[in-house]
């Protein structure tokens, strides 16, 4: 796998993974469920498939929903902002892990944080993991 070997993944890599994650979305959502997603998508067209999958992706999200236009699902994007040292610190202590720390470098580069006119919370990782999970509790009510 190339991240194993230090390799960044591409648009070509993510695309169609956005894509198969997009169609669970909208399978999920239409069947009722509320569905939480750890998803990289660092790039804002990354979270535009997320939300609307990708006209020209055959065979995966391009169906048609409605009137012609692509399936939109309901997304609230929450970001998980943090510094290079803090992750990076936190990436050096995780044991078994495929990912480098080395990558995080070209992560930040690709990073485009969410603004508006996305639906998005941002937390900070600064924050212990059960304020995080009360602040996204609370957004979601
Ligand atoms: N809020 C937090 N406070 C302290 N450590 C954290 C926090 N969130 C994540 N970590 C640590 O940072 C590592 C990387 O975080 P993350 O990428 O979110 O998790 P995972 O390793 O499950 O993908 C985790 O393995 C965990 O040890
Ligand atoms: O926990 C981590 O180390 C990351 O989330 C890592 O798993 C990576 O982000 C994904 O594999 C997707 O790769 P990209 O961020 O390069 O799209």
């Amino acid at each position: 796998m190339k991240m194993r070997q230090g390799i960044p993944l591409n648009d070509q890599d993510r695309i169609p993974w956005l894509c198969s994650l997009h169609d669970i979305l909208l399978r999920d959502g239409a069947s009722g469920q509320r569905v939480v997603l750890a998803c990289s998508a660092l790039k804002k067209a990354y979270r535009d498939i997320l939300l609307r999958g990708k006209g020209d992706a055959p065979p995966k999200c391009d169906e048609p929903g409605k009137e012609g236009k692509l399936a939109e699902v309901t997304l609230l994007v929450v970001y998980l902002s943090g510094s290079f040292e803090v992750i990076s610190g936190r990436l050096r202590k995780r044991k078994g892990h495929f990912m480098p720390p080395e990558l995080l470098q070209s992560q930040f580069d690709t990073l485009e944080p969410p603004s508006a006119p996305e639906n998005f919370i941002q937390v900070s990782v600064d924050r212990g993991l059960s304020e995080i999970i009360a602040v996204i509790m609370e957004a979601l009510q």
